[in-house]
């Protein structure tokens, strides 16, 4: 047995996957082969969602009976909507609603509780975006709305969120952002929602587990530490660069920017990048993009990027959601509602060749201790 540590697990292979590659030296993201690039501006959600867990991407037949499964498992019961109404009275944590939600949703799972990981899979996928819009409806002190099972993945939140049903622009920006969050190997939450698998507990227990890990500041809750940000270099009236100086002066880290794996800038990055752009000379509010690239560039100057620190998914994501009317804490929501299909995909394939993940910790305490009894402590 090795002795050598690797603090955070860096560069430890534990399993192999046909899922996703993330080439971190040249900044290139596959899913099952296809380059992330096309995938963001050729194939829809559940598209990539087939891909994933069934192996391919789809024939227009298997789109639509695909489609169509999702779509069907989108209701929540009630008693699980009550709850998500009682989160959403009690506090502005969605994400923690959200974890609360897919935990319960296994005591009320009806006929998709058959303990199928990709059957249960689906039925947790469909149902996160009805969850979160129902916690955001009943923040503003409306009722939920019904999904419309005609309508996409992303056209559906996006409706059920706002009541109305979204443009075509809204739609298709939110279906690649969903692309683009869904899968990326062995990532924080990915890793944990398979640690939870290896055991054989069910799906519900994975993704519940995903969910929690995805929320930390170093990992998914990052996309809504960016907007906080570029709002902080707002309210201080300083130009962007002046504000990340004085931020790297005081030590801070800059949310949004670098990765355990990629050494430059993440590709993901680049298309949200490009969205933000299209979405700003449209509205012509540019407010965001100028932030957001001022501050590249001057990291970018100071040599971060070339020091492997450079801006990564949650550097744009927000400002893309916030160009589109998103409250800003259901930016990391929203990355869960995406990124379970990863989280599934994961245990899926894992459970095919299952072994316990269970690693080893270098004790470093006492080699004995004198017991001394409680009286007499
Ligand atoms: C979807 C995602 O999960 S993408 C990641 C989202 N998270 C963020 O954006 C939060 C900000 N980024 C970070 O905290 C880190 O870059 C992480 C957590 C993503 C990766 O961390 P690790 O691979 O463990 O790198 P580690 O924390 O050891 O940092 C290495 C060095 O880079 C520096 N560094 C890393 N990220 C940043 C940053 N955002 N700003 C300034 N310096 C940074 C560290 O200070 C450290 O410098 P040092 O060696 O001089 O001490
Ligand atoms: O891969 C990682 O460590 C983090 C990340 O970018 C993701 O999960 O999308």
């Amino acid at each position: 047995m090795s002795n050598e540590l690797k603090r955070g697990l860096e560069g430890v292979l534990v399993a192999e996957s046909e899922l996703s590659h993330v080439d971190g030296e040249v900044g290139r993201l596959v899913y099952r082969g296809h380059d992330i690039e096309e995938l963001a501006r050729g194939a829809s959600y559940e598209e990539v969602l087939h891909l994933l867990w069934h192996g391919s991407l789809p024939t227009p037949a298997e789109l639509e009976e695909f489609g169509a499964e999702l779509a069907a498992e989108r209701a929540v019961d009630d008693e699980v909507l009550a709850t998500v109404r009682t989160l959403a009275n009690a506090g502005d944590r969605p994400m923690a609603a959200l974890r609360t939600a897919v935990s319960m949703l296994s005591a009320y799972d009806g006929e998709s509780g058959d303990g199928d990981v990709l059957t249960e899979g689906a039925a947790i996928t469909a149902k996160i975006p009805t969850i979160l819009a129902a916690f955001e409806r009943a923040r503003q002190g409306e009722d939920p709305v019904a999904p419309d099972p005609e309508l996409s993945h992303a056209g559906n939140f996006l409706y059920m969120l706002t009541g109305t049903e979204p443009d075509d622009v809204s739609e298709e920006t939110f279906d690649m952002a969903l692309t683009l969050h869904a899968d990326h190997g062995l990532n924080a939450s990915t890793f944990t929602a398979l640690v939870i698998g290896s055991t054989m507990a069910d799906v519900y227990s994975s993704v519940t587990g995903g969910i929690g890990a995805l929320s930390g500041s170093l990992h998914g809750g990052a996309n809504q530490d960016v907007m906080e940000m570029l709002r902080e270099v707002d309210d201080s009236g300083k130009d962007p660069a002046e504000w990340a100086a004085e931020a790297r002066d005081e030590g801070r880290r800059i949310p949004g920017f670098g990765h355990r794996v990629y050494k430059v800038k993440d590709p993901r990055a680049n298309i949200l990048e490009e969205k933000l752009r299209d979405l700003a000379d449209s509205s012509g509010d540019r407010k965001w993009l100028e932030y957001t690239t001022a501050i590249e560039s001057y990291l970018e100057e100071e040599g971060l990027v070339e020091k492997g620190i450079a801006p990564n998914v949650d550097f744009y994501s927000g400002s893309v959601y916030d160009a589109m009317g998103i409250p800003m804490d259901l930016y990391t929501p929203i990355f869960a509602m995406s990124r379970v299909g990863g989280w599934v995909a994961h245990v899926h394939e894992y459970q095919a060749d299952n072994r316990l993940i269970r690693p080893r910790a270098r004790y470093t305490g006492p080699e004995t201790a004198e017991f001394v009894p409680l009286e007499e402590r």
